[in-house]
């Protein structure tokens, strides 16, 4: 039997903004690969105080002979602050890093937003690199160049798209992750396929057991099918005009229920299952799917261990204000992702406030 782990290789197609994802293992030693990225002589390292013991000093080993340091957020999510942007920039002016210089983003999604946003920030924008250390960020987060923080008042109200140089998903690191996120970063892949991929889906469904137990060789296919598929959409619409809006299925539920938790009751990929049962339900209520799709949806999320019901003690008007904040409501009225079923997702504009309520209510 062949215990070679797979590796995978993926353009992210955007002209002079191209860039490649590498998902395999061993990559953070992979120094020459990545190195070769950086321009200049500054590389600034993001990452947070549980990853930094297990794998900084892996990275850095590759940073010999240029100017580096780092900086370190305290872990979680409400760490994704505005606040924090600030004291990232300052550890570049301290570094005294031109406009050539590096970010390397070495974490999960908290980390690679911030860092992406600071990259963006910094002089009107230099290049940073995504080292992705959870699922979620390997699938999701590190594709794309969405960038930003949190608000007390609601999830990424400020950011920018700015697209990294190179993702490297060096899925060792997964080997340290917990299960728990293990399983929130599967959320995401499962939006991918029901957003648009029924074969994928269908795929999912027969190998959930395989990706549960975390086989390799399983997992490696469904993070670079994931991503394929995200680079796709990336390509054709990178700044959301239009089709991109789709990645955010089971968001605006998702994100409000996180904010209403304060970031302490749901894990972002909980909210996003939880998020796209409900909006599979909105999709039924409103006509739009059979209840079989949703079935298969909720069978498919208890399969992987994530959560399917919405948490006691949350107010349904609370999340209906959550939801008139989100980004992607225009003219006052909400605008969702729903679904006409298990790969055929759509954009849905002017939907009834009454329906939204009626769905959460019913949720609790
Ligand atoms: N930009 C995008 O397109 C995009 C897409 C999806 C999600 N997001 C954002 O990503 C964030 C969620 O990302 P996440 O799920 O990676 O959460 P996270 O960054 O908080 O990481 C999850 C937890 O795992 C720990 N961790 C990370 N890597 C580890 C490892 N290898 N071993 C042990 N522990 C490890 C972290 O310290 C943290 O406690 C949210 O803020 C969400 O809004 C952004
Ligand atoms: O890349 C995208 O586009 C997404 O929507 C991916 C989402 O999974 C991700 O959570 C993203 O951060 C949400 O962005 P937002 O614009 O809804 O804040
Ligand atoms: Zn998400």
């Amino acid at each position: 039997m062949s215990t070679t782990t797979p590796q995978e290789t993926i353009h992210v197609t955007l002209g002079e903004r191209s860039y490649t994802v590498w998902i395999g293992r061993d990559l953070l030693d992979d120094h020459a690969r990545w190195r070769a990225m950086l321009r200049g002589r500054h590389a600034l390292v993001i990452s947070n105080r549980t990853i930094a013991p297990l794998y900084l000093e892996r990275l850095t080993r590759g940073l010999d002979g240029l100017h580096w340091s780092s900086f370190l957020l305290e872990d979680g999510e409400a760490h994704k602050s505005f606040a924090n942007v600030g004291l990232a920039l300052e550890a570049l002016a301290t570094l005294g890093a031109t406009r050539d210089a590096c970010i390397i983003a070495l974490g999960g999604g908290v980390v690679g937003d911030l860092a992406g946003f600071t990259a963006a920030c910094w002089m009107r924008g230099i290049d940073f690199i995504q080292m992705p250390t959870t699922l979620l960020s390997m699938v999701d987060s590190s594709v794309g160049g969405k960038t930003g923080v949190n608000l007390p008042a609601g999830k990424n109200l400020v950011g920018a798209f700015h697209q990294p140089r190179a993702v490297v998903a060096d899925i060792g690191t997964l080997d340290s992750l917990p299960a728990r996120e293990y399983r929130a970063g599967m959320a995401e892949v499962i939006k991918g396929a029901a957003i648009g991929d029924a074969i994928f889906f269908n795929w999912l469904e027969q190998h959930a057991q395989a990706l549960a137990a975390r086989d390799e060789t399983a997992l490696v296919q469904a993070i670079a099918t994931k991503v394929r598929y995200k680079a796709g959409v990336v390509a054709r619409d990178e700044t959301e005009q239009g089709e991109r809006a789709l990645l955010n299925l089971g968001h605006t539920f998702g994100h409000a229920l996180e904010t209403a938790g304060h970031y302490t009751t749901l894990l972002h990929g909980e909210g996003v299952a939880v998020g796209m049962l409900l909006a599979a339900r909105l999709s039924e209520r409103l006509g739009m799917s059979h209840s079989t799709d949703t079935l298969r949806l909720e069978q498919l999320l208890k399969a992987i261990g994530l959560p399917t019901d919405v948490p006691t003690g949350y107010d349904p008007e609370q999340l209906l204000a959550l939801m008139r904040l989100d980004k992607k409501n225009t003219a006052g009225t909400l605008r969702l992702i729903l679904w006409h079923g298990i790969g055929l997702a759509e954009i849905i504009s002017g939907v009834d406030e009454a329906d939204v309520l009626a769905v959460l209510r019913e949720a609790m």
